[in-house]
């Protein structure tokens, strides 16, 4: 009987390739595990999806090699996988490399081996050099690029190459090293004693650096290179110096991982207050029948969310299970990660986008063996390999970041923790202070528990919150701070208290805003407001395609100050360093946390009272719990409202109350302040008086006669192109064969993109609802019937243009 397998191809297409098994292979294969396989040309690797014994209408090919003894992928997550690239419409491949750390993915190297054929007699020197080096040791093309490279050998070497007598032979990598560090040691018979008695005697010149150093290192030693602070005379030059006079050497350790030199204190684990205990015990209630359960933790800010996740993971890993925190990557921050480090020390492995690639496969190796049991990171932990899943929180249920845009496969992290907890029994968590309309709506139909936390910790109360309008402080500013929360700041920083200022500056979404009045113009044609496009000087809507040239009055009181909108954080810490001269300022954003650690440091100084003042982006929203502030400052709350969606309202509405949330965590009251010129506007009267519920029920009312979601499903159809005609006549196309195959369905568009021109690509975009109700076998089969006609219809006339599908782009 022959076997064959279906592998999976990390490529854009949506297909399975089978294979024949050789008999020395048939023992050992099995699904989840990578292959080297023959493919067009040349060979591929791909993982095994399923193993069968259906001989197939065409002509197989022998795979040709098993890369892991052990399947990478579990069925479990195998199967999750697979829903994906089924509701996301994505390649079931391209959706497994996404699930693996980049270290295990489907990278394969170049190396070098010589001809068996060469002849010795009839090389040069210098060829007959590189060869002996090749043979020597297994060497990659780049690194004997690397070694020739302005060398008098690299001409050999290239002729060598064409010549054939060296032949490059492609592998895949599946090299898997841990992060080593030196560490510094004596060398061999030298010790404590040795220096003292070389120091004390008249060969010891204490004049000279690495005399200094010896000294030094000699109190210290072993020392890691990483524990050398940059101010010591441990400097590579004296370091060297030591080694070369033979008092040191060193040898390579694992590296320490950045969370290594946190506090473990399991038993400073809070007791739960009277509401917390509440919503714990139901939750723990699912948790020991080991039954599929979804929770949504409504808690206002700082009711203690944190504390309940814990407990809740602590019952899952004492019953021997495994547990994911989800957080949004900004918010994954060194906080968080000590607050649960503290209670569960080395069992967590911490998975974020600034690891390299080997502590990412680290950790994740670390999962996969049982070593670590609990995943903490963002949006792609939904698919850490944690064993016997018990439990997966989402904090920040809400939270954009916790859908993929780009590349496909384009998942939300929520949808898919649910499904992968149905498969595994597992209880889900999702937390909020703003729930999403999505999870409200769960809870409404019954798909979810909703458990309530309406005060917080202790003593601490929500903040009071003052809306400023800036249309009266016209006169009365100080840069860009309204006298009363200038006034306010000043006093707090007398007391010793300190403050964080939100500014948010949205790179994209540039628009136009009238000084007298507020009104930012919106689109006739859609509940959005324009997006401002300085190069050609228009006001665009990206979901009818409507456009017209930019107001040079206000459409709605006439005034000619019409401003456009969007200066930066950088400024603004400059004009705080003016204003408040002995105070110190530090700005917490994209560009000042970019290098490694920045995070950390910059939080820690502020946590330690080094700073006075934290300006930042919306990083300084979330999750952050200092309970010395009382002041939060919102310096400028329309630049959410412009942002071109239905969803504009929901997002400044929810950052307003998340970054209203920092004040007034601990025993002192706190205030906010918002700046707007929209002081009236709905989401920032809702934000003032802290009531969710009643945005919630003005959002939803908002959305249901529009057909939006939560009340439908938006499947967005992304066409990019260099050619702008092509994409635009592709657009309409796809449009009119989405109305041939799903008739009934309601079409947006198509319509340019909300950034229309992107990489020097056009985008168009048709957005289809349809009923949230329908699973993944639907959607699957409504797009794979677009898509053919579409392909039909066009015939390969909009070569240039490549389709993405997107569902759920908007909720
Ligand atoms: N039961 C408790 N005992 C002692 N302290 C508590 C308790 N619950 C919460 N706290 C403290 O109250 C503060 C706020 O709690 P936490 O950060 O968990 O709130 P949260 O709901 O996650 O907040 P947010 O949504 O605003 O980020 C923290 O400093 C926390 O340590
Ligand atoms: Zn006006």
């Amino acid at each position: 009987m022959s076997i064959f397998v279906d592998v999976a191809l990390p490529a854009a297409v949506r297909k399975q390739f089978t294979y024949h098994v050789p008999k020395e292979l048939m023992a050992s294969v099995q699904p989840g595990q990578r292959v080297w396989i023959p493919f067009r040309n040349y060979y591929a690797i791909g993982v095994i999806v399923g193993v069968h014994n259906q001989t197939p209408s065409f002509k197989t090919k022998p795979l040709r090699k098993i890369l892991d003894e052990d399947p990478l992928l579990s069925q479990e997550l195998l199967k999750l996988t697979q829903w994906i690239s089924r509701f996301y419409y994505s390649s079931w491949g391209e959706t497994i490399q996404a699930a693996l750390p980049a270290g295990l993915n489907f990278v394969s190297r170049k190396y070098l081996r010589v001809s068996e054929s060469v002849d010795d007699a009839g090389l040069s020197e210098d060829q007959k050099e590189i060869i002996e080096d090749l043979q020597q040791s297994e060497t990659t093309l780049n690194e004997a690029k690397k070694r020739y490279k302005g060398t008098g050998l690299n001409k050999v070497f290239s002729k060598l190459l064409k010549k054939k007598v060296i032949e490059i032979w492609e592998e895949p990598d599946l090299k898997v090293t841990v992060a080593t560090e030196r560490q510094w040691i004596w060398a061999e018979g030298r010790n404590e004693e040795s220096v003292q008695a070389f120091l004390e005697s008249d060969d010891a010149n204490s004049e000279l650096k690495w005399i200094e150093a010896l000294s030094y290192i000699a109190e210290r030693i072993p020392i890691r290179q990483s524990d050398i602070s940059e101010e010591s005379v441990l400097t590579s030059y004296t370091l060297k110096k030591l080694r070369d006079e033979g008092w040191i050497t060193y040898q390579d350790v694992e590296k320490k991982t950045e969370i290594d030199h946190l506090s473990h204190e399991p038993e400073s684990i809070k007791t739960l207050n009277e509401d917390q205990e509440k919503a714990f015990e139901k939750i723990s209630e699912s948790l020991t029948k080991e039954e599929f359960a979804n929770y949504l933790l409504f808690g206002i800010t700082g009711s203690g969310k944190t504390e309940v996740y814990i407990h809740a993971l602590k019952q899952v890993v004492e019953n021997g299970k495994g547990g994911i925190v989800l957080v949004p990557e900004i918010a994954l921050t060194p906080q968080t990660v000590s607050r649960f480090y503290r209670i569960f020390g080395d069992q967590i492995a911490v998975l974020h986008s600034r690891m390299t690639n080997r502590e990412r496969l680290q950790a994740w190796k670390d999962l996969n063996s049982g070593k670590k049991n609990i995943a903490i990171g963002p949006r792609s932990a939904v698919f850490a390999p944690v064993q016997n899943l018990g439990l997966i929180i989402l904090d920040e249920e809400h939270d954009s970041s916790y859908k993929q845009m780009d590349p496909a496969p384009r998942y939300h992290a929520r949808e898919t923790a649910i499904v992968r907890a149905r498969e595994n029994d597992a209880v889900v968590i999702m937390g909020s202070a703003t729930p999403s309309m999505q999870a409200l709506n769960m809870a409404a139909k019954g798909k979810c528990e909703m458990l309530e936390l309406k005060k917080r910790h202790a003593e601490a109360k929500l903040p009071e919150v003052e809306v400023l309008d800036l249309k009266q402080y016209k006169g009365a500013m100080r840069g860009e701070l309204a006298v009363p929360l200038f006034m306010e700041m000043e006093e707090a920083l007398e007391k010793g208290e300190q403050i964080i200022l939100l500014y948010n500056r949205r790179g994209y979404a540039s628009y136009l805003q009238c000084e007298d009045c507020g009104h930012i113009p919106q689109s006739p044609e859609c509940s959005v407001s324009l997006t401002y496009h300085k190069r050609k000087n228009l006001l665009m809507c990206h979901y009818s395609g409507y456009s017209r040239r930019a107001d040079t009055n206000c459409e709605h009181c006439g005034s000619p100050n019409l401003k456009v909108q969007g200066s930066g954080t950088q400024n603004i810490e400059e004009q705080l360093g003016d204003l408040f001269p002995e105070a110190s300022v530090i700005r917490f954003d994209r560009d000042s946390t970019s290098r490694k650690g920045a995070h950390e440091q910059i939080l820690n100084t502020f946590g330690e009272g080094e700073a006075d003042i934290l300006i930042g982006t919306q990083l300084v929203a979330k999750g952050l719990d200092f309970p010395n502030v009382t002041v939060v400052g919102v310096i400028d709350t329309d630049t959410e409202l412009a942002f071109p969606s239905f969803q504009a309202t929901e997002r400044m509405y929810q950052l307003l109350s998340q970054v209203s949330g920092r004040s007034g965590r601990g025993e002192k009251a706190g205030t906010v302040f918002l700046q707007s010129r929209q002081p009236e506007n709905p989401a920032i009267q809702f934000a003032k008086k802290h009531d969710h519920r009643g945005f919630a029920r003005q959002e939803m009312e908002f959305r249901k006669p529009l057909y939006y979601p939560p009340y439908s499903r938006l499947i967005q159809f992304e066409l990019k192109s260099t050619k702008e005609q092509e994409v635009s006549q592709a657009a309409h196309q796809l449009t009119s064969s989405i109305g041939r195959v799903v008739p009934e369905l309601a079409v947006l568009g198509p319509s340019p993109g909300a950034i229309p021109w992107m990489n020097k690509k056009y985008i168009w975009e048709v957005t289809l609802k349809i009923d949230p109700e329908k699973g993944a076998g639907y959607i699957e089969a409504v797009v794979e019937k677009i898509m053919g006609v579409y392909e039909a219809e066009t015939k390969g006339r909009f070569s240039s243009v490549r389709v993405n599908v997107n569902v759920d782009a908007i909720q």
